[in-house]
């Protein structure tokens, strides 16, 4: 059976058109946007145009493949409008759907941007992934706030400054070489990741920017971005930034608190972290990670750190490299607990004339004073001789010094080294004289970690202009130096703020002849209560005690307090500046007095007397302790595992102690030239006989009484009121202190 040809005709051509249908309709369902597909893709409910009728009015149709959408001139209503992922390029559909609020057309094929009227209440834009060359003008979308054109083909920023609105802006991997024409745009976030840039010229008008992200390009200079103060977030990874020096930018932004240099050439800097984290003290977040407490801390104590973390550091060395060397007994500074070593320090910014006061007190009063002689590498002035002025070393022989371990404290002032001896104090202790130093802040501190416990006087200048005028006058000092010493006014007036006590007086520095006159009028105090101090030691201890030395009545203290602020204190020293007469009497009346003991301080009798009674006591097994085995030969292993026993005995003084006892029980220190016969209680009588009568003579003097009586310490006796260990400063500090 065979099919005729005919009826093999006609049903042919059907069904060949039949084909070509199908294949038209199988093209237009691939690309084209159906009523089925819109109806799948729409939802929530809300009201149409004209208010009246409720449509549905956000749609969504991802990953459709779509080409055409001219379908959606029908849906005038739609508010929301999401066609990711498909293949769209013609968009100006758009112009038939005015009331659109958010459109995502990302991962399509456009390539004209914005080519629809403008949509005025279009908040929210995403067109990333296209193929979008260009921007243009956005001046009638007035409400957009986020614009999102990443992954596109724009090579420059521009025309968007109409865009009144615009907030957070995104063009992270385009190929931006330059940004410009941004001008005031309200812009909070904005990313320019993986681009080209090269510097951030073009950003610096964006005064609302909080977030910014440039990561990703080649950025060497971020110069402009300091001008972003709301910047709280700035991720610059993967750039070129190489130097810190290139962040002094970022460190003036005041709210930053996030910083990424992740993958830049500047982390490879030595103590990279803490330097960035001490530039800028308030970020949290450094290149993604956690800024910890400790991290702030470290870096503050590397970079900038507090005088004590100095000063403790400075004394750890010197107390090592005394440590290595032999041990040396020095008998006239050794501090017993009542009879310190009594020292006067003058501190106060350079140029205070702080050693002029030094040297003019030795000088007039050098019976009672001698200047302590610092070294240093610094060059002398004109007039300055070595050994009198310093001891002028150079940078090896100082460094020499300090690993033989000569120094109780060095410091660096500007490019030179300063550092004290404690041969230099010894050198005036020998003389049986107060020894009296000048020095910065730091060497303070150093100080008062050692075993001196001095007065500590503060001359500041209260007229900074004419401060600077006297600097300028003396021909001395550079203008980085005078700079530098107005610059360390502040510190030390905020560091007699914050520590009470810190110094036992303030004077101010502005007049030289009234501060001198002020400095005798707390000095001449002092030389009484020291007589007394050592008189009342002397007198406790002795076993011939003179007991009618006991109802001598206390002297006072100074008025001029360490906490009265400089003008009060000029006030108080010109009131005083009368008494000053009476002052030097008090001082020559002294110095008699010393005359009749031949060259020994009282301190040092008073020393003296001290050990004597610690052998005395050891003698008669009162107190066995170091004294003990000098006495007790048979003891000596019992002594020895005592002293074991005490870690504390092995101080430099304490070793000392034992290498000059080992010779005799009773030798005589040889700060006294070793041929002092031990003190015995007549001297001690006749000593206070001669104090009795000069301070019946001070009295005389016309020191003003009340003013004794006022600054007294209460509940203070004349044994505590010493300038030393153990002791409160004659000039009571008015509350607790750190002394
Ligand atoms: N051992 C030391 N430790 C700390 N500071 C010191 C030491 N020796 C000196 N200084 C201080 O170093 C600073 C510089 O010393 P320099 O002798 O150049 O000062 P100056 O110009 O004489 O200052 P001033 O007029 O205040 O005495 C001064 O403030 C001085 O007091």
């Amino acid at each position: 059976m065979s099919i005729p040809e005919e009826s093999a005709e006609p049903s042919d051509q059907p069904e060949t058109l039949k084909t070509e249908e199908q294949e038209e309709i199988i093209e237009v369902e691939e690309g084209v946007l159906t009523e089925e597909m819109v109806s799948e893709g729409l939802s929530h409910l809300g009201l149409d145009l004209t208010g009246q009728h409720h449509v549905l009015c956000h749609l969504s149709l991802p990953n459709l493949s779509l080409i055409n959408i001219h379908l959606l001139c029908k849906y005038a209503h739609l508010v929301k409008l999401e066609l990711q992922h498909n293949n769209i390029e013609d968009i100006s559909c758009l112009n038939h759907i005015p009331h659109l609020i958010y459109l995502d057309v990302s991962h399509n094929e456009i390539s004209n941007f914005f080519q629809f009227q403008p949509l005025r209440y279009l908040q929210v834009a995403d067109f990333s992934h296209n193929r979008i060359p260009d921007i243009k003008d956005l001046a009638g979308f007035c409400c957009l706030r986020k614009l999102n054109l990443d992954y596109n083909c724009l090579s420059e920023v521009s025309d968007l400054k109409d865009c009144s609105m615009l907030t957070h802006l995104s063009l992270a991997y385009n190929k931006i070489t330059k940004i410009s024409n941004l001008g005031n745009l309200p812009l909070i976030d904005l990313c320019l990741r993986g681009n080209q840039l090269h510097c951030t010229e073009g950003l610096e008008k964006l005064q609302n920017i909080q977030v910014l992200d440039l990561s990703r390009n080649c950025i060497t200079s971020i110069s402009g971005i300091q001008n972003l103060r709301l910047l709280y977030l700035i991720d610059l990874e993967k750039n070129q930034i190489m130097e810190i020096e290139d962040l002094k930018y970022v460190i003036e932004l005041p709210m930053l608190t996030n910083l990424n240099l992740l993958d830049n050439p500047v982390q490879e800097h030595h103590n990279y972290r803490l330097t960035v984290i001490f530039l800028h003290q308030g970020l949290s977040v450094l290149d993604n990670k956690k800024v910890t407490v400790e991290e702030k801390v470290s870096s503050k104590n590397m970079f900038e750190p507090p005088m004590d973390i100095v000063a403790a550091k400075d004394h750890i060395m010197n107390m090592v490299h005394q440590m290595a060397q032999p041990q040396v007994l020095y008998q006239s500074t050794m501090p017993t607990p009542n009879t310190p070593y009594p020292m006067l320090v003058l501190t106060g910014p350079e140029g205070c004339r702080k050693g002029d006061l030094v040297r003019r007190l030795c000088r007039e009063f050098g019976e009672h004073f001698g200047v302590g002689i610092c070294h240093t590498t610094r060059p002398p002035y004109s007039g300055e001789k070595n050994g009198v002025d310093y001891h002028f070393v150079s940078e090896e022989e100082f460094q020499n010094l300090v690993v033989m371990g000569k120094f109780i404290l060095t410091m660096q002032y500007g490019s030179h080294l300063f550092g004290l001896t404690r041969g230099a104090i010894e050198e005036v202790a020998n003389h049986g004289v107060v020894c009296c130093l000048h020095m910065e802040l730091e060497g303070i501190f150093s100080l008062k970690k050692s075993c001196f416990k001095p007065r500590y006087i503060l001359l500041i200048p209260t007229a900074i202009e004419k401060f600077i005028i006297h600097m300028k006058s003396t021909n001395r000092y550079t203008k980085p130096q005078i700079d530098l010493a107005v610059q360390r006014v502040p510190l030390y007036s905020k560091t007699n703020e914050e520590r009470k006590g810190f110094f036992d007086n303030v004077i101010s520095s502005d007049n030289y002849d009234e501060a001198y006159r002020t400095l005798l009028e707390i000095v001449k105090v002092y030389i009484i209560r020291q007589q007394f101090e050592s008189l009342s030691t002397n007198n406790k201890n002795s076993p011939n005690n003179v007991s009618d030395f006991e109802s001598v009545e206390e002297p006072a203290t100074t008025p001029v307090e360490s906490e009265s602020l400089p003008g009060t204190t000029v006030e108080a020293s010109s009131a005083k500046a009368q008494a000053d007469l009476s002052c030097q009497k008090t001082l020559i009346v002294s110095l008699s007095l010393k005359a009749q003991h031949g060259s020994k301080a009282l301190q040092e009798l008073a020393s003296l007397r001290k050990r004597e009674e610690l052998a005395r006591e050891a003698i008669v097994g009162k107190k066995p302790g170091l004294h003990s085995h000098l006495f007790k030969q048979h003891t000596q292993n019992v002594a020895s595992a005592e002293r074991d026993q005490d870690p504390g005995t092995h101080t430099q003084e304490t070793s000392g102690s034992e290498v000059s006892h080992a010779t005799s029980a009773l030798d005589v220190p040889a700060s006294l030239g070793g041929s002092v016969e031990p003190l015995d209680g007549t001297l001690l009588a006749q000593t206070t006989e001669m104090l009795k009568g000069q301070y019946a003579a001070v009295q005389t003097f016309d020191i003003p009484h009340a003013e004794i009586e006022q600054s007294a310490v209460p509940g203070s006796n004349f044994s505590d009121c010493g300038m030393g260990l153990d002791s409160q400063s004659i000039l009571r500090p008015e509350s607790d202190g750190h002394k």
